[in-house]
């Protein structure tokens, strides 16, 4: 029976577990102890081996992130501290770090600080939503005039701890977002990941900062949607949003809202009134209509149901960088406690929470801006008049700035035809025409 099993055995080797149990004699114990120590030794080996397979990951995963990286190191610390520097005859200069700085109102507000001699860091995904090339050419502009840009996403959590441990920022820019009404049909998930979650990410990086710096932030006139009450007040309702990109800006209020009650975070939103001008950003309807009358391409001019024209209320980029300077300027300390984050952030009195709308109170109608441009550009346009599809449009927007104008000081001087000039000047200027015809 016995040697029939061994032969058994021999020709199909047992499981370990079974040989300790059937096999009770010397040799078979010997065997036993040979193979087991055999296996033993085995096991040893490849559980050095995994060890070391894992370390090398982690090494590699560690250089690699540390080799891939553009942040990081002694020398970028400099160049930020330097960059947050500011440079004011009277001393009150503010260091800010402005999100989205290669962006279209980001890289204007980040120059006129500058320019005014305050500190400022810009940080950008350089994301592909419109051409990387104009947000590098930003980028240039104002590393010539010393803004460093450190390339980077506000959801990184670690780079935005990083940036606020390196330097007592006293308050911070954020303009990044994915902007956009009708895009947020096709990429919805991006919204949420920018204008949600990267908001969320920037707030617990600036809660547990300290000191913790006063956020002044980018909010939108679509947050009024289907609001028919003109012109639009800050008190009006924004319960109904006709987008997704609009839900998400509303989802934002709500959200600094809740970080200024539990954290004492000093917030300011501002609802920017479809913001235009040189430097601008090319999915935007003036820029587009721009390029495509250059080109002798056509363009679709949206309707209402009724037949009616749609209009907005366009605002002047200088305009609203003047807003944007003015809640900086205007904005209180935050109150809470900084450093650690976790519960331990206690606030030590009720911060500041404002709201303003930002927009140029005179709304024009699209076939209207559709003619200054082809008076400043000297071209017609081929228009393709369709009715609004409805993918997030609201018909009008018309912005009520007495509060601005209170608190801030705001009064939008440039109307539609004087910045429309201004923006074709730079358009022909940057993209290589002369009036009309293509240099290059
Ligand atoms: O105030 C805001 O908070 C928003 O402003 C801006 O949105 P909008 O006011 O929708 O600007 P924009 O796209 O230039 O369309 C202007 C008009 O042209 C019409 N339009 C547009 C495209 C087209 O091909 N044809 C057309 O008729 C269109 O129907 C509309 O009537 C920002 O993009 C947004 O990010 C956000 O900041």
């Amino acid at each position: 029976m016995k040697m029939r099993m061994l032969e058994e055995d021999e020709l199909f080797p047992s499981t370990p577990g079974k040989v300790k149990i059937e096999r009770v004699n010397h040799r078979q114990f010997h065997r036993c102890f040979a193979s087991t120590s055999t296996m033993f030794l085995w096991a040893l080996f490849l559980v050095a081996l995994t060890a070391s397979y894992l370390s090398f990951q982690s090494f590699v995963d560690t250089s690699s992130r540390y080799l891939s990286a553009s942040w990081g190191g002694l020398h970028w610390e400099k160049q930020i501290r330097a960059s947050a520097q500011p440079h004011r005859a009277d001393a009150a200069g503010i260091s800010v770090l402005v999100t989205g700085a290669a962006g279209f109102v980001g890289s204007h507000v980040s120059l006129a600080l500058r320019r005014r001699g305050d500190g400022v860091v810009g940080l950008d995904n350089f994301n592909s939503y419109y051409d990387p090339s104009l947000k590098k050419a930003r980028k240039s502009l104002l590393s010539s005039h010393g803004v460093f840009v450190v390339e980077g996403d506000v959801n990184d959590d670690k780079l935005l701890a990083k940036l606020l441990e390196v330097v007592d920022f006293t308050h911070v820019m954020h303009l990044a977002a994915q902007a956009g009404v009708r895009y947020a049909i096709e990429n919805p998930a991006s919204y949420v990941h920018s204008n949600i979650a990267g908001l969320v990410t920037l707030l617990e990086a600036c809660k547990s900062a300290d000191p913790q710096p006063a956020i002044v932030w980018a909010s939108s006139s679509s947050v009024y949607g289907l609001n028919e009450k003109v012109p639009f007040s800050e008190s009006d309702r924004t319960d109904q949003p006709a987008s997704l990109y609009a839900a998400t800006k509303k989802a934002g209020e709500e959200i600094t809202h809740t970080y200024n009650h539990i954290y004492g975070l000093s917030i300011t939103g501002l609802r920017f009134f479809t913001v235009y001008g040189p430097w601008g950003r090319p999915d935007m309807a003036y820029f587009s209509f721009t390029r495509n009358i250059l080109q002798g391409k056509p363009i679709t001019v949206y309707r209402g149901k009724d037949h009616s024209d749609l209009a907005r209320d366009f605002t002047y980029i200088d305009d609203i960088v003047k807003g944007c300077l003015a809640s900086l300027d205007t904005a209180e300390k935050s109150t809470g406690g900084g450093g650690g984050g976790g519960g331990g952030v206690k606030k030590k009195g009720p911060a500041q929470y404002r709201i303003f709308n930002l927009g140029n109170t005179s709304p024009v109608t699209v076939p209207t801006l559709v003619s200054i441009l082809e008076r400043h550009l000297r071209m017609k346009a081929k228009k393709n008049v369709v009715e609004m599809p409805g993918n997030g449009d609201v018909p009008f927007t018309h912005a009520n700035i007495s509060y601005a104008r209170a608190e801030l000081g705001y009064k939008p001087t440039t109307n539609l035809d004087a910045g429309l000039g201004k923006f074709v000047k730079w358009y022909l200027s940057y993209y290589g025409y002369t009036r009309g015809r293509k240099n290059v």
